[in-house]
């Protein structure tokens, strides 16, 4: 195992941010530490990195008992949210920056800084500063530089946080490349469900200082272990008083079970290839349903329809 967290449990004052915490990160895998704002998330990252120290319990790095180690002695890289840059450096200085307090030769410097940013496609920007760079692109310089002095691990706090939608999805399928490319086992916190559900080899969720679920992103998707996971990794609604996935609620124009559940639709959205549903029962739930348009065009669905609704066969339920 690459790194150990056990049964780590670290206060504020009489506020608990991590409560007997215990985690295991194989070695080259890309895990997501997923959760809410407030979760515990950067914190148990920090304890990790050794910027913050555990109350009580163990990290171990690379089989190394790290619990008391100085952060620069874990061979660890970080990637903060609000990146330092050096911004009186060029690019090329910024990622060679920690090589050069390390006093490697100039030779291999030059070296490695080229394949670096050739990796992170950052080449023709070398002679930049990062004021002239995106915060995408600047996003990319941190993480060469992070990789220059070759971490073990790789550790990023909210990586793409601070960028637009369609620039966060591009650095997540390159974040995804990289990590293909190079294998350092690498641990990012995200609170964006599809950015972990896409990326990670497996997803951390953390809710209250508490570890509520370890698995695959398809594990945690399909077999959630508790009504916060399920809610967590993707939209639920209730139907019959068990919550399902919008998109495993099917919907008919006559009973078909003496489960079917009669509604009728209160709201129909269209939002590019799908169309929304909001089914009032006659019980008084809103169920949301989710189907393609030529699906709903089908049924003749309209507000006002009478309908009658059932959970999928093998829909996930909780
Ligand atoms: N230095 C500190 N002093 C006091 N409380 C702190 C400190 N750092 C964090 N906390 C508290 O610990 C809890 C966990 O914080 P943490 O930053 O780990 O959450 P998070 O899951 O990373 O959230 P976010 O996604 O908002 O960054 C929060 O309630 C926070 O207010």
């Amino acid at each position: 195992m690459s790194i150990e967290v056990n049964n780590v449990t670290k206060k504020y004052g009489d506020f608990v941010a991590l409560d007997d915490v215990s985690v295991k990160i194989p070695t080259g895998q890309l895990t997501a530490l997923l959760g809410p704002s407030g979760g515990g998330k950067s914190t148990l990252l920090r304890v990790i990195a050794g910027l913050d120290s555990a109350d009580t319990g163990a990290v171990t790095i690379e089989g190394t008992d790290a619990t008391k180690l100085p952060p620069q002695k874990r061979n660890v890289g970080f990637v903060f949210q609000h990146y330092a840059v050096f911004k009186h450096m060029s690019v090329a200085k910024n990622v060679a920056f920690g090589l050069e307090i390390r006093h490697r030769p100039k030779a291999e410097i030059k070296q490695r800084v080229g394949e670096l940013l050739e990796l992170v496609h950052l080449s023709q920007f070398a002679h930049r500063m990062p004021s002239q760079l995106s915060g995408g692109q600047r996003q990319r310089m941190a993480l060469a530089r992070a990789l220059a002095v070759e971490p073990k691990v790789l550790l990023l706090d909210e990586p793409f946080g601070a960028l637009d939608a369609k620039v966060r999805k591009e650095l997540r399928d390159w974040l995804r490349r990289l990590h293909d490319e190079v294998h350092v086992t690498t641990v990012f916190v995200t609170h964006d469900q599809e950015e972990a559900l896409e990326v990670a080899d497996e997803i951390v969720v953390i809710n209250q200082g508490r570890v509520e679920q370890i698995g695959a992103p398809d594990t945690l998707y399909d077999a959630p272990a508790n009504d916060f996971v399920m809610s967590f990794l993707g939209d639920v609604t209730r139907l019959g008083g068990v919550l399902v996935r919008p998109h495993d609620v099917e919907v008919r124009t006559s009973p078909v079970s003496a489960e079917s559940v009669e509604g009728t639709i209160s709201r129909v959205l269209r939002v590019g290839f799908e169309v929304r549903l909001t089914v009032l029962t006659d019980a008084g739930e809103e169920v949301a349903v989710e189907m393609t348009r030529t699906h709903a065009r089908s049924l003749g669905l309209e507000e006002g329809v009478t309908v009658w609704l059932n959970a999928a066969p093998g829909a996930t339920t909780v």
